[in-house]
């Protein structure tokens, strides 16, 4: 019998490619895979990909349990805090349910390991009861994700929660001394949910109580590569028994050979064709790509505000303006945007991410600092302009820009003359190129970390070995 794992990311866009990934590749290894996914996201897949997109292949099967929200069919990501408020409350029983549902299946062999993401820790319970081995897979940064492990101590330290005042005196940008392994960290780069007076925030206890549970793992799995991020994961070793670096992992899903199984896909949203063919027409490195990942919520005054600086910047771009972009209306442009770009500027409303960032045509990102977007940046060695929104996006900002010098932030509140003076400067700047350079550095490790006897490819095989088919 083939040995069975169950992957479960968190119900959002930015776990779920991450946990599938790492999903295809068990499968390519000889694991029989199910995966889960809220019943929400599971009618999203297949409004946005079709049936045949959930319904598995010999040895990888798609599962689903409730989220334990009201029912809707939105194609929008849901209310962030109510879903991990939700999950820690109603998850456990039918995620439980299911494993026992696949241990009575003919044809399906037991469940002999789960994968789960972080941020879905009741699984660590179903997983004790069992008697099986389960591996915590974190889809942040290292940086982020000790961001996070230091929620606790923030708030022995009486630093959370904060007071009114202390959000805007200056207090964010006070560089903290006792935080191993992040040197001249700031308040204002930990992951942001902590900027609040409210002690019982949900996404702040919600934060302490995952990095708690992760503990109990038999190893906390982190999407990174050593070099990127040695410091940060010489902190994190400490706290964990067993800590396995495997990313960048869309770098090692290329050992995916079965085309059908490197088909399936995780967009939620339907992706754009258009968006290659455009860029096969445009010059090396002349385009900016903009993309604010899937939760990003922009108001109509940030929106107008990015627009015109992209016109303003006079550089090509390709913008994607996902339908729920804009908070409280359909996300569109300005009225006579259009034409004012015209043959240099193409919006959509979502593209295949990592084939565009592999494009020669395209120079530079602007992002949102999503884990999954900088990694990809960095692993395509594109530099990047940052507008971090929230999470530990701060924590990636600070890193991309200060650490890894691929990036620069837009400061403060957003207007239209920074952006437009950040654009010229990375697409056409002497930094731009600086920063290009680097970033190409990086992309060299990624792959070397990747390729086999790579630092990350090696963790794989030890967690595959050693943790998941020990049982
Ligand atoms: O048009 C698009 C836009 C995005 N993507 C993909 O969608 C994912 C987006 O992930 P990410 O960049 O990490 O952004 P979020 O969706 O905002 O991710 C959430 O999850 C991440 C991983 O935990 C965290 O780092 C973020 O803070 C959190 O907001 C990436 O793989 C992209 O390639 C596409 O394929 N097409």
């Amino acid at each position: 019998m083939k040995p069975h794992v169950v992957c479960i990311p968190y119900p959002a866009q930015g776990h779920i490619a991450p946990v599938l990934r790492f999903a295809k590749i068990l499968h390519s290894r000889g694991f029989f895979v199910t995966f889960v996914n809220t019943e929400f996201n599971h009618n999203r897949l297949v409004r946005a990909r079709g049936p045949e997109s959930v319904a598995g292949l010999e040895g990888f099967q798609f599962r689903t349990i409730p989220d334990g929200l009201p029912p809707s069919d939105k194609d929008a990501t849901q209310d962030i805090p109510q879903l991990c408020d939700s999950l820690t409350r109603n998850g456990l029983a039918p995620f439980l349910a299911l494993v026992d549902d696949l241990n009575g299946s003919p044809g399906c062999p037991a469940v002999s390991c789960i994968v789960s993401d972080g941020a879905m820790s009741f699984t660590l319970d179903a997983a004790e009861r069992l008697g099986v081995p389960e591996v915590v897979f974190f889809t942040t940064s290292a940086c982020g994700f000790l961001g996070y492990c230091n929620y606790a101590e923030l708030v022995a330290r009486g630093l959370f929660p904060m007071k009114e005042e202390q959000l805007s005196n200056g207090f964010l940008d006070e560089e903290l001394d006792w935080v191993e392994g992040m040197k001249n960290i700031r308040l204002r780069d930990f992951p942001s949910f902590v900027r609040t007076t409210d002690a019982k925030d949900i996404m702040v206890n919600y934060n302490i109580l995952q990095t708690k549970n992760a503990i109990r793992a038999k190893a906390v799995v982190l999407n990174t590569f050593d070099d990127l991020e040695r410091d940060v994961l010489d902190a994190i070793n400490a706290k964990f028994e067993c800590v396995s670096t495997i990313g960048p992992l869309q770098l090692l899903e290329k050992e995916v050979e079965a085309a059908e199984v490197r088909a399936i896909g995780s967009s939620l949203w339907k992706e754009d064709d258009g968006s290659i063919a455009w860029l096969d027409g445009r010059a090396p490195s002349s385009v900016l790509y903009v993309n604010f990942g899937s939760i990003t919520v922009l108001s109509p005054e940030q929106m107008a505000e990015f627009a015109w600086g992209l016109a303003n910047s006079g550089q090509s771009f390709l913008w994607i303006i996902r339908p729920d972009l804009v908070s409280g209306e359909n996300a569109v442009v300005p009225e006579g945007y259009v034409e004012e770009v015209a043959g240099r500027g193409k919006m959509v409303g979502w593209c295949a991410q990592e084939r565009v960032l592999a494009h020669p045509a395209v120079g530079g990102f602007l992002t949102h600092c999503g884990w999954n977007s900088t990694l990809e940046g960095l692993s395509e060695g594109v530099p990047m302009i940052c507008w971090p929104f929230f999470a530990e996006q701060q924590t990636n900002c600070r890193y991309a820009c200060t650490d890894w010098e691929v990036g620069l932030e837009i400061e403060g509140e957003v207007t239209r003359e920074k952006v437009a003076e950040l654009v010229k400067v990375l697409m056409e700047g002497e930094k731009g190129k600086e920063m290009r350079k680097k970033a190409l550095e990086w992309k060299r490790k990624a792959h070397a970390a990747a390729d086999v006897g790579g630092s990350s490819y090696r963790n794989l095989d030890f967690l595959i070995n050693q943790i998941l088919l020990k049982n």
